[in-house]
């Protein structure tokens, strides 16, 4: 699904009436409408009172008309309107008239705090006093009244956005805020709902289809993509019933050290888990049993050193690698990752130790393969990068790296992030249970796998950090969140495959 900028938003608006010879009010109308239907299904009569708080661009629009519906449905309705600055837009004055037409109960006018109700534990809350017009941090009494809102213990729900949250900048004041239970937006989530710092205030969304121009929004680069079951299923390649283990690619996994040899291990059963015909692991000679015994499916090449690798050759033409994973910091690994760098013909992925050692030496930086993936952590993608102050700003620094140096940077997250120059790839699967050691290299298998497999660099990122979250998500269901280790993920995987064409109803998006 595509994610819009605020500004293709209005133009969509614009083209859409266009288009379909309607007015902004009509398309107000509309908007307000799916709301009410949404809430009417919920409610069915019941007298709960419901407060909606209105601010006076189109958002407050959207609210009065959802008034309006309640109203003309026999709903207990209460308007507020904040009454924050004189400039009320077009269609929320044509539907602030509408709706003193149905009843006699007009809105109130808010003009401070005295003016905030008392709102029971068991009403509703409406939040339409900022939509995606919001250009500063609100203040004064209208921040005072989203404070009053988060203290109520009423359900909340924000139509199109959480009012105070920007749909794409960074939030200056986190309190002004509202803390809404469910946001219902208006064609496709905004780019704030995903993100580490503003996600947290979008706990339920769902997009609400208003009919804007499809083929507006067709032709148009959307700030980012959201990649949920539907988009995963189509990245999906069939097997052919008479293909053999040589087409499925052969993953050379560079990794482990003395006492991190787990990395290896974890990412060569993940490479196979996925999929790959063949894995060579590439190990320091004391990795040698442990890599035998517990994966006794992939090929161990060693290293002549003991505790850590000096040196990759490889007598075979990998068609994927992987390598970094709990391979150090030793001066001698790092000339041997320049020396991989120089040569690799391959798809790669390079994660941990062998991203640090590229962010010290600028000469390695140079020598970065294109379409290679790159798979920081937060402190490895902070030396790699350079330190951001917001989430808009990491994003941009990562865009620019990867434009500069031809690469693609997996932003690991509660929604991970594929980043390729402007395009962004935001993925929906995985949970906090995957927070745990050894999480990344499973990745870095799993990424490794599909390279092998023939799935294009950037393909491989997304599918492969959905299927990755996708694992997470099942191995949850039989172990929950805190005993969940990074080989109950490798575990699911199979079924993470299964999980792509299971089909079931659809429900609310959790963040
Ligand atoms: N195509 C679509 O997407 C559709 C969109 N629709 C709806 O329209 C909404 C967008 O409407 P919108 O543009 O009127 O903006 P909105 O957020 O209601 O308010 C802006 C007003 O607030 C003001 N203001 C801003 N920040 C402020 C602050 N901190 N403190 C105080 N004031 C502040 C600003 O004033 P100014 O900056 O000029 O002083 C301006 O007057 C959208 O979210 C959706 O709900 C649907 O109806 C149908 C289709
Ligand atoms: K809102």
């Amino acid at each position: 699904m595509k994610i819009f900028s605020s500004k293709q938003l209005y133009e969509a608006d614009e083209v859409t009436c266009n288009n379909q010879n309607i007015t902004s009010v009509d398309l107000m109308e509309r908007a307000g409408s799916y709301i009410f239907t949404w809430l009417h299904q919920r409610m069915q009569g019941a007298q709960v009172p419901v407060h909606i708080f209105c601010g006076i661009g189109n958002n407050g629009g959207d609210g009065l008309v959802l008034g309006r519906l309640l109203i003309e449905s026999g709903y207990n309705v209460k308007c507020y309107i904040a009454n924050f600055t004189d400039k009320r837009s077009p269609c929320f004055l044509t539907n602030y008239s509408r709706y003193k037409d149905v009843t006699k109960n007009w809105p109130i006018l808010m003009k401070g705090a005295e003016d905030f109700p008392e709102i029971a534990p068991q009403d509703i809350i409406i939040d339409a006093l900022f939509g995606i017009g919001l250009n500063r941090p609100p203040e004064g009494w209208v921040k005072d009244l989203i404070l009053h809102i988060n203290t109520q213990r009423a359900f909340k729900l924000s139509i199109d956005i959480p009012s105070g949250l920007s749909a794409e900048q960074a939030v200056e004041d986190f309190d002004a805020i509202v803390k809404s239970n469910h946001t219902l937006t208006f064609q496709a989530p905004k780019l704030s709902f995903f993100l580490p710092e503003t996600g947290p205030y979008v706990t339920f969304y769902e997009a609400i289809d208003i009919g804007l121009d499809a083929a507006y929004l067709e032709s148009q680069e959307p700030l980012a993509q959201l990649i949920a079951k539907p988009q995963a299923q189509r990245f999906y390649k069939q097997r052919n019933k008479y293909a053999h283990k040589g087409n499925f690619g052969h993953s050379l996994i560079v990794a482990g050290s003395y006492g991190m040899m787990g990395a290896s291990v974890l990412a060569t059963k993940a490479t196979m888990r996925i999929g790959a015909g063949k894995v060579t692991a590439m190990v320091p000679r004391s990795g040698y049993s442990i890599l035998q015994s517990t994966v006794p499916e992939a090929m161990v090449k060693t290293d002549e050193n003991e505790d850590f690798i000096t040196n990759i050759n490889y007598d075979f033409e990998p068609d994927a690698i992987a390598v970094g994973m709990g391979i150090g910091n030793n001066d001698e690994t790092a000339t041997a990752l320049k020396a991989l760098l120089k040569k690799v013909l391959c798809p790669i992925v390079i994660d941990a130790d062998a991203l640090n050692c590229i962010s010290k030496t600028k000469t390695l930086i140079k020598l970065l393969p294109e379409n290679a993936i790159l798979t920081p952590h937060p402190g490895e993608l902070a030396r790699l990068v350079g330190e951001w102050t917001d989430d808009y700003d990491k994003i941009k620094k990562c865009q620019e790296f990867s434009a500069t140096y031809k690469v693609i940077i997996i932003i690991k997250g509660a929604n991970t992030i594929t980043v390729m120059g402007n395009e962004l790839y935001i993925n929906t699967t995985g949970n906090p249970g995957m927070a745990t050691a050894g999480s990344g290299d499973v990745l870095s298998g799993c990424l490794s796998g599909l390279l092998a497999q023939g799935y294009d660099p950037l393909l491989a990122s997304v599918f492969g950090v959905y299927l990755h979250g996708s694992a997470g998500n099942i191995a949850s269901q039989t172990v929950g969140f805190e005993a969940m280790m990074a080989s109950d993920i490798i575990n699911s995987l199979g079924d993470a495959f299964l999980e792509l064409f299971r089909q079931e109803e659809e429900a609310p998006v959790a963040q």
